[in-house]
């Protein structure tokens, strides 16, 4: 199954954290940078397939690993160590990354 260019998927560890509004940026690989600013992506969770929510992209940039910062952390509601151990377990050696900003679109 082709994967949509309008999705993303969060490990459910995240989801409360989203719904929220205490996780407001996410960092990917290249896989993901064709996210756009403005786009409205439908969020999954990345274990069951469940969507949960729909954000929307305010942003987009690139930031090097060794560039992230306390105020990262936050966004991700973690420590600036726990941001850096995620990253690296995810994407193991990975240098540049792209930051993705979002807010929820909430539902009616
Ligand atoms: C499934 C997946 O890649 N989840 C990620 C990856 C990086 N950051 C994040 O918040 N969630």
């Amino acid at each position: 199954m082709t994967k949509s260019m309008n999705n993303i998927s969060f490990f459910e560890r995240f989801e409360a954290d989203i719904l929220a509004k205490r996780k407001t940026i996410t960092l990917r690989d290249e896989s993901e940078s064709h996210v756009k600013v403005g786009q409205i992506l439908n969020v999954y969770t990345f274990e069951s397939d469940r969507e949960f929510c729909k954000i929307h992209v305010r942003g987009v940039t690139l930031v090097a690993f060794d560039a992230l910062e306390q105020r990262h952390a936050e966004q991700e509601n973690m420590t600036l160590a726990q941001l850096k151990a995620l990253i690296q377990e995810i994407y193991p050696g990975i240098s540049v990354l792209f930051l993705i900003e979002f807010s929820l679109v909430e539902s009616r």
